[in-house]
């Protein structure tokens, strides 16, 4: 596999910023950042190494993939310390970082995903290592292991894609949750839920501290996420009470970063995928509604603290970094400029913003505390947005210099 160009990363703290992860609670979740960026930033479907004139795409629109000789170097662990670590919807965009990392670490990883919106190659770089298993299945119907850790995830979670069969999101929330903490029951296994910053719905208290109970419209069109997550929550809690299941609640807020399916309809999504085109960015509405981004390196960082730790309670995982949208669309279109300068394929023409409807029930302000997080975790977020959207910038220019977008 090719070396992928290096980049300087400078954290918020304005200090060099060359690993990810923690060692805390008795478990190592430090790996380099460039291990984990040649695990996407390198195309996994040709051996540049060993020939030097393949190219991913071929001319006549075929595209090669060989099966790769070596696999990532991943950690030595001691049978001890090895976790066998089941992630369900560990194919979508925030399970395969989660993949990489703890595969990095040296765990036994099981993914379980029906490729609804995850996709293989997310993971297929891992396919055929002895420490891992990538099995295709639906977490509304039951499934049998032996596990140390379950990390749920399985749900679709752009607006467009969770909206696109409701009944089924909410069947998933509930049923695939309710399988996955009766597995949790039999193996005594640690269960970690996604939740949301969606279970805030449109928030009245700014920014969102987990005592909020939320302002959620039950029957309007966000409902079957927003309220799925909230039914997963009562049931973690249920379990965690009636059957003394070991539960840990983690309530994500707005995560970016390379491999997020660019066409899924988020609006970091759209807005690269529309500015490294030419195209016009789509604001919502006046785009005065707020969001803050976290990259997802930190996500992943704080879901293996809290897994790792003795919090129980909810716990907020997002960037207090907050921006209008209207903002926002400024920032990713002066950072994509700024990297098609770096290497000269800059447009002579600016991409405009334009203004389409506010889908319903949107929220007007988002902004995590992360008070929780950073006291019972020690968790606070090392990415800036810049930075962040620098890394995903380059990947989806990448993907698209490639004809692979
Ligand atoms: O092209 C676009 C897309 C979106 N937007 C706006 O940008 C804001 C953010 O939209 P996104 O679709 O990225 O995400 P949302 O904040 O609405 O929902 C997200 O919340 C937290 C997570 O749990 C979920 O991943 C997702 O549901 C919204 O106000 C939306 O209306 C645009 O202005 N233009």
């Amino acid at each position: 596999m090719s070396t992928p160009k290096q980049f300087t990363i400078t954290g918020k703290d304005g200090k060099p910023l060359t690993t990810a992860g923690h060692n805390k609670n008795g478990f190592d979740s430090q790996v380099s950042i460039d291990a984990l960026r040649a695990l996407w930033l390198t195309p996994n479907y040709t051996n540049n190494e060993q020939d030097k004139d393949a190219s991913v795409v071929h001319p006549d629109g075929t595209i090669s993939y060989t099966s790769l000789n070596r696999f990532p170097a991943v950690k030595l662990l001691p049978p001890a310390q090895q976790k066998r670590i089941l992630i369900t919807g560990g194919a979508g965009f925030l399970g395969s970082h989660l993949v990489d990392r703890l595969m990095l670490l040296g765990h036994q990883v099981t993914v379980l995903d029906n490729f609804f919106t995850g996709a293989k190659t997310t993971v297929s770089h891992w396919i055929g290592h002895p420490n891992f298993e990538l099995v295709r299945h639906d977490v509304v119907n039951p499934y049998m292991t032996e596990c140390d850790q379950i990390y749920h995830l399985a749900c679709p979670a752009s607006p467009p894609h969770y909206q696109y069969n409701s009944i089924k999101t909410v069947k998933t929330s509930f049923l695939g949750t309710l399988n996955m903490l009766g597995l949790a029951k039999r193996t005594k296994a640690r269960f970690l839920i996604a939740s949301t910053s969606e279970v805030y719905g449109d928030p009245e208290v700014h920014p969102q501290t987990e005592e909020y109970w939320g302002n959620v419209n039950p029957i309007g069109p966000r409902a079957c996420y927003d309220e799925g997550k909230r039914v997963a929550e009562t049931l973690t809690y249920g379990y965690q009470n009636q059957n003394n299941v070991d539960v840990r609640v983690v309530r994500i807020f707005n995560t970016y970063g390379p491999r997020m399916n660019p066409f899924d309809g988020r609006v970091v999504s759209n807005f690269i995928v529309q500015a490294l085109k030419g195209e016009d960015l789509t604001v919502y509405g006046d785009g005065k509604q707020t969001r803050s981004f976290q990259f997802v390196h930190d996500l992943v960082d704080g879901m293996i603290l809290l897994m790792n730790s003795d919090e129980t309670r909810p716990t907020n995982v997002g960037s207090s970094d907050e921006f209008t949208i209207g903002e926002f669309a400024e920032l990713v279109r002066e950072i994509v400029e700024k990297v098609q300068e770096e290497d000269g394929s800059k447009p002579a023409k600016q991409c405009k913003v334009i203004y389409k409807p506010i889908p319903v029930d949107d929220p007007k302000q988002r902004r995590a505390d992360t008070s929780r997080a950073k006291e019972s975790l020690g968790w606070e977020t090392r990415w800036s947005v810049r930075m962040g959207l620098e890394e995903m910038v380059r990947y989806y220019k990448a993907k698209l210099d490639e004809g692979n977008l």
